[in-house]
């Protein structure tokens, strides 16, 4: 479990001072993975570094399973900092060492046996879906499996949360999910607690349960995945569940309007147009699965049915409204 607690730190630049971090809490329980997002200057790097106590924060505080990393003495950093597995963009791997040689690399440093050793690195390297490129050395790999080395050797000290900063930026989209779905594998049968520093949607929506996004060093938004796409008011439905550019003029009242997993499910569009005797026209939509959930995101115009089946009465868009709503749809009223 990772706990982030009103963490602020403060850079001094040419006589000004620079909120990097401007009181960032989050909170990460066990087995799960948060997503970390933001534009670049938002205090991401700045945030790895103070998790990780490459810097110390100017307030605030950082707590693995229920340890205050903030409060160790330097003398303890680099035993405290052995909980913590981190897996860079790139994976940094030792060019003169196989595979197997740079997961051993952590295990030697802590002197273990050597019999111990191999078993250790043979088990991690098969987590990590390489048992067969043991002997393989860096120059012989290709980015994807240079980045399971990187991540086997993160795992390697057994710490219980991993730390991954931009993992997939430097891999193209096939090999980025492959990785995704290895780091989902991980948190899911070791137990891992994940925080992933990103700038990629994709990462969110691919394999996130909660995310918080940054700005300016503050956390604008935040929650599980399905509670921030279910906002269609929030700052990220628009990067999770993106509608294209279209256009709604000359159609009426516009909605919007969302349903996830279950809820709002079944022929909405069309029950909606026989009750109420409406042309409903799909204006815009987006379908998403998040977090295991799927999202139907949909901008829809109404008119009245044409002519023939026309109603006696105008249009009550509130009884449209709370006709939806009770359905289980999230619904607002666009233009
Ligand atoms: N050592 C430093 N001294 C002064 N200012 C700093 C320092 N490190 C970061 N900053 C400032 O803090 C802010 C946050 O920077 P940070 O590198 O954490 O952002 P980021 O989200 O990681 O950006 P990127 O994605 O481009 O790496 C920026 O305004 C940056 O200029």
């Amino acid at each position: 479990m990772i706990t982030v607690t009103e963490l602020r730190k403060s850079y001094r630049q040419g006589g000004r001072t620079i909120d990097a971090l401007d009181g960032v809490s989050l909170e990460v329980p066990r087995g799960t993975i948060h997503g970390v997002i933001g534009h670049s200057g938002a205090g991401k790097s700045t945030l790895v570094r103070c998790l990780t106590l490459l810097d110390r924060p100017t307030s605030g505080s950082v707590s693995i399973d229920g340890r205050d990393l903030t409060s160790v003495k330097d003398s303890e950093v680099r035993s405290a900092r052995r909980r913590i597995g981190m897996v860079f963009q790139h994976a940094n791997l030792l060019d003169s060492r196989t595979a197997a040689g740079n997961v051993a690399l952590p295990l030697e440093l802590v002197r273990l046996p050597k019999s111990e050793k191999d078993a250790k690195v043979a088990r991690l390297l098969g987590l990590v879906g390489l048992a067969e490129f043991a002997d393989a050395y860096p120059s012989q790999l290709s980015g994807g499996q240079r980045q399971r080395v990187g991540i086997a050797r993160a795992l390697a000290a057994d710490p219980t949360v991993l730390l991954c900063d931009e993992p997939t930026s430097a891999l193209d989209p096939a090999t980025t999910n492959e990785i995704l779905d290895l780091i989902r594998e991980l948190a899911d049968t070791l137990g891992l607690t994940v925080l992933i520093i990103t700038h990629e949607m994709n990462v969110v929506k691919r394999i996130c349960d909660s995310v918080s996004l940054l700005e300016k060093g503050r956390v604008v938004e935040q929650g599980p995945l399905r509670e921030v796409a279910g906002s269609l008011n929030g700052r990220l439905v628009q990067a999770l569940l993106p509608l294209p550019p279209h256009n709604s003029s000359g159609t009426g009242p516009v909605l919007d309007l969302l349903t996830a997993g279950g809820s709002g499910s079944g022929p909405v569009l069309s029950e909606l147009a026989r009750r109420f005797s409406l042309d409903v026209t799909l204006l815009a939509g987006s379908v998403e699965t998040l977090a295991g959930e799927q999202f139907s995101r949909m901008r829809v115009g109404l008119a009245p049915a044409s002519e023939d089946t026309a109603p006696a009465e105008p249009l009550e868009l509130n009884e449209v409204v709370s006709h939806l709503r009770a359905r289980g749809v999230t619904v607002e009223v666009a233009a």
